[in-house]
């Protein structure tokens, strides 16, 4: 390397080189995904109540805030956050390490001269991302879905997750507690690569003249995270809609994802991909901008400190 290539590097690659360590990274995703669940909770279970109501119950997810503070107090809206935190902690954890991995593998790719990271190189690595993140994403998403789908009172299948879990492995083994993995891939494939460049893109397009990402605010990062999340669902609720039919329905009831996709287009139309829009919008931006804001300035944080 010549001198004048070694003093580019010193010079110009620190702003377009991701420099955060992989554990750092993982880390910072963590603090991202409980930031998710604290901000996202609630309308997720405005979603689950309206879903699973009886028509005319709730009016709308502003309904089912003000039905369950006055029944339960504010407290309410947080029913049921421990099993999320715990479950999309570590999913939010690897998703952003194997993101800063996949930017590091495609600045590493042979014969590349760019040592910055275009929207295409973010959108490769986001997609990337999906892979690791999915071995954890397709379990916890079928227990989910069971226990949320599930009847209540003699209705009630399951106590709880781990009940879930030997109650699937007892019905199909590791194949039953995975069943929806390619389901799950479809979704956050695309989708993880349309949330990153859209965040990256944002984030980007906000950066004052001959100032860097590090000094963009709480404002320009909410913004360009909650649009993260915007841009993800506008193109992840077909796959989802699919992947939640296939991961609660019994054992036998589908063949694969192309048997659910084949018979809901018969029996419902293709109105029904989109099924869940409304609340999944509703959650997506203030979830995703508290995930950020978690992930940013916790890498801040301990950037200072080590
Ligand atoms: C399905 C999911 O967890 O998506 C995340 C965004 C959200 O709304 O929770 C993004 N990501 C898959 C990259 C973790």
């Amino acid at each position: 390397m010549s001198t004048a290539e070694i003093q580019f590097e010193q010079t110009v690659v620190p702003k377009v080189v991701p420099q955060t360590s992989q554990f750092k990274a993982f880390l910072s995703g963590g603090f991202g995904g409980v930031a998710a669940v604290l901000v996202g909770h609630p309308f997720d279970l405005a979603k689950v109540r309206i879903q699973t109501s009886a028509n005319g119950t709730y009016n709308g997810t502003l309904d089912v805030f003000k039905k369950t503070i006055k029944a339960d107090g504010f407290r309410g809206l947080y029913r049921g956050m421990a099993a999320p935190i715990v479950g999309v902690t570590p999913i939010f954890a690897v998703s952003f390490w194997a993101y800063d991995l996949g930017k590091k593998l495609v600045l590493s790719v042979p014969g590349r001269t760019s040592n910055e990271l275009s929207l295409v190189d973010f959108a490769v690595a986001g997609f990337f991302s999906a892979g690791p993140t999915t071995l954890l994403m397709s379990p916890s998403e079928r227990i989910k879905v069971l226990l949320q789908t599930q009847g209540t009172g003699a209705a009630k299948l399951y106590n709880g997750p781990i009940d879930v879990v030997r109650a699937l492995y007892k019905e199909g083994g590791l194949a039953s507690i995975f069943r929806g993995t390619g389901a799950t891939m479809l979704r956050d494939g695309p989708g993880s690569a349309a949330y990153f460049v859209a965040y990256e893109a944002i984030k980007r397009s906000m950066i004052p003249e001959g100032k860097t990402a590090a000094d963009l605010g709480v404002l320009p990062v909410l913004f360009a995270g909650g649009m993260a999340g915007v841009a993800m669902w506008t193109i992840a609720i077909p796959p989802d809609v699919l992947k939640s039919r296939l991961q609660s329905a019994p054992a036998g009831t589908y063949s694969g994802i192309g048997d659910v996709l084949r018979v809901l287009l018969k029996t419902e139309g293709p109105q029904a991909l989109f099924k869940g829009l409304g609340p999944a919008m509703l959650r997506a931006f203030p979830a995703n901008a508290a995930c950020f804001l978690g992930v940013e300035y916790s890498l801040r944080a301990m950037n200072a400190l080590w």
